[in-house]
């Protein structure tokens, strides 16, 4: 399985985004873009504009993890921005069959997103669909925050989700708290990506900091 690590601008330098993404260009794996409406989570942070405007900064695919209320309204002007991953909360919408549909229509990879209360099994109509299922390690809304351990065996129950589900095949992917005295478990537990914001960028050496992760997991 290939493990990925997915630093989050949300803890970059918003004045030098530029810099700090040239900063994880040949060590990150994919870049992880957190998009907040101040509705769905109570915070507010990048729309399409900062997606196109790093879209021919890096080589590496944008990822972006959409907390925005009604999520099928902004997924096309996602899609035109550039990105390459798009990720929906189960709870942001009452139409997430159709949404993942959508972005899938459109070429580009749909991911479901739990948070910490969901219950993975909300979502298992839609699991042989997606390519990626993300698991909230923290309540969602900012960066910063401490690890939710309890979330590690939700992780595992993902993993087990995907043998027994037919025609499932989507990676694992933790957000929230992950730095590298959480990595580890969370790789034990079955998650093969990883984003990583304030561990990565609230440090003089972005690079160092995901090469570290790495060599926890690998
Ligand atoms: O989705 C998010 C917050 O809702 C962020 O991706 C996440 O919090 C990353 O930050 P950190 O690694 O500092 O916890
Ligand atoms: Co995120």
């Amino acid at each position: 399985m290939t493990l990925r690590i997915a630093p989050s601008v949300l803890s970059a330098d918003f004045a030098n985004l530029a810099t700090d993404v040239a900063k994880i260009e040949d060590v990150g794996d994919l870049i992880h873009i957190d998009v907040m409406d101040g509705h769905f989570v109570p915070n507010l942070a990048f729309g399409p504009q900062v997606v196109a405007a790093l879209r021919p900064l890096t080589k590496l695919p944008l990822e972006v993890h959409l907390m925005v209320d009604k999520p099928e309204n902004f997924v096309d002007e996602f899609i035109k921005a550039g990105a390459d991953t798009i990720l929906v909360h189960a709870e942001s919408t009452p139409h997430l069959y159709r949404v993942i549909q959508l972005i899938k229509e459109a070429g580009v990879k749909a991911g479901v997103v739990v948070n910490p209360g969901t219950p993975i099994e909300s979502v298992s109509p839609i699991l042989h669909l997606v390519d990626e299922v993300l698991v909230m390690t923290v309540n969602p809304g900012f960066g910063g925050q401490k690890f939710l351990p309890d979330m590690l065996r939700k992780v595992t129950h993902v993993a087990q989700l995907r043998d027994t589900t037919a025609n499932a095949d989507y990676t694992i992917e933790v957000d929230g708290g992950v730095n590298a005295d959480t990595i580890g478990d969370c790789a034990n537990a079955g998650a093969d990506t990883f984003v990583a914001g304030s561990f990565v960028f609230d440090n003089a050496d972005p690079a160092g900091q995901v090469r570290r992760l790495r060599g926890l997991i690998e």
